[in-house]
């Protein structure tokens, strides 16, 4: 499918939620994340990405702040911050606007407390009445309001009338089904899930298990995609290229679908990422 030339150029949000894991495993402060940061805002990434989950596994309090700071320096790019609205998330939001520090997008989740990682998306209409004020009230402190869905084009309609700008899509399914025979039939419910989010009047953005090999052709068959948030795959490929050439090879992903092949600074690298066995859960 042809690239969406009337669209915006997607932008790419890196999330450090693995930068963070693996610095938890030492009491060293490396690696450190407020130096992802930089490093891969400067390499020209649109935006920071972080999901404080309530046990902190990952990305704790200070971290939220101590990334704010340093979008402070980053104007022109965004700082998304993930979480459960019902759980940590609006106290986090909260505190990040009365320091006065940067928060461009708040992404709601329906994460458990415990959950191994993100796998699904508010449900409608049951979750819709208890979501509205909280949309609100984020709407208020400034953020733009994404909502996490699954692909399902009907209930687009429902979420859009309790107000969120943004949808993000989960792309797991897509991601999983990428080395079967499933993945024209995905990339169909995406495409089909986001044009049913645009028509509604909300934006669309999506993340969850994204990568260089998946990622153009998400792009050229989904219309209208605003941000892809990707966090996993894009650290894993950062331990072997570095964080620099690793997000001017997903840019470079992303020029492919908008018809620009190699405008990032040459082609992108084909290297294979080494799999180990997939491990369960
Ligand atoms: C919401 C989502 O799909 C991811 O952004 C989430 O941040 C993944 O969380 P973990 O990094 O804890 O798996
Ligand atoms: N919203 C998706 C995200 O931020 C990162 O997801 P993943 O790339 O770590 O699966």
């Amino acid at each position: 499918m042809a690239p969406h030339l009337h669209s915006r150029r997607t932008a790419l949000s890196v999330n450090l939620n693995k930068v963070a894991l693996v610095r938890n495993t030492r009491h060293l402060g490396i690696p450190s994340v407020t130096r992802a940061a930089t490093l891969c805002l400067q390499a020209g990434a649109g935006g920071i990405t972080v999901h404080p989950r309530p046990d902190e596994r990952h990305i704790r309090l200070h971290d939220v702040f101590d990334l704010a700071q340093v979008l402070q320096a980053w104007p022109e790019r965004e700082y998304n911050i993930e979480g459960n609205p019902f759980h940590n998330l609006m106290d986090v939001a909260r505190e990040v606007r009365a320091r006065g520090l940067p928060l461009h997008q708040l992404t709601f989740v329906p994460d458990g407390e415990g959950q191994f990682t993100s796998d699904h998306g508010w449900s409608f209409p049951q979750d819709a009445e208890r979501l509205r004020p909280l949309i609100a009230e984020a709407q208020a402190l400034g953020a733009r309001v994404s909502l996490f869905m699954d692909p399902e084009p009907a209930a687009m309609v429902a979420a859009k009338a309790v107000g969120p700008d943004r949808v993000e899509l989960y792309t797991e399914p897509y991601a999983a089904a990428w080395h079967t025979p499933q993945r024209a039939d995905q990339l169909e419910r995406y495409r089909a899930a986001a044009q049913a989010a645009l028509d509604a009047g909300l934006g669309v953005n999506a993340g969850h298990d994204l990568n260089r090999d998946n990622l153009t052709a998400f792009l050229r068959g989904v219309p209208g995609v605003s941000e892809v948030s990707i966090g996993h795959a894009l650290i894993a490929d950062a331990l072997e290229l570095g964080y620099s050439a690793t997000v001017a090879d997903y840019r470079r992903c992303i020029d492919e679908a908008f018809g620009d092949a190699g405008s990032s600074a040459g082609p992108r690298s084909h290297r294979p990422r080494g799999h180990d066995e997939r491990v369960g859960p």
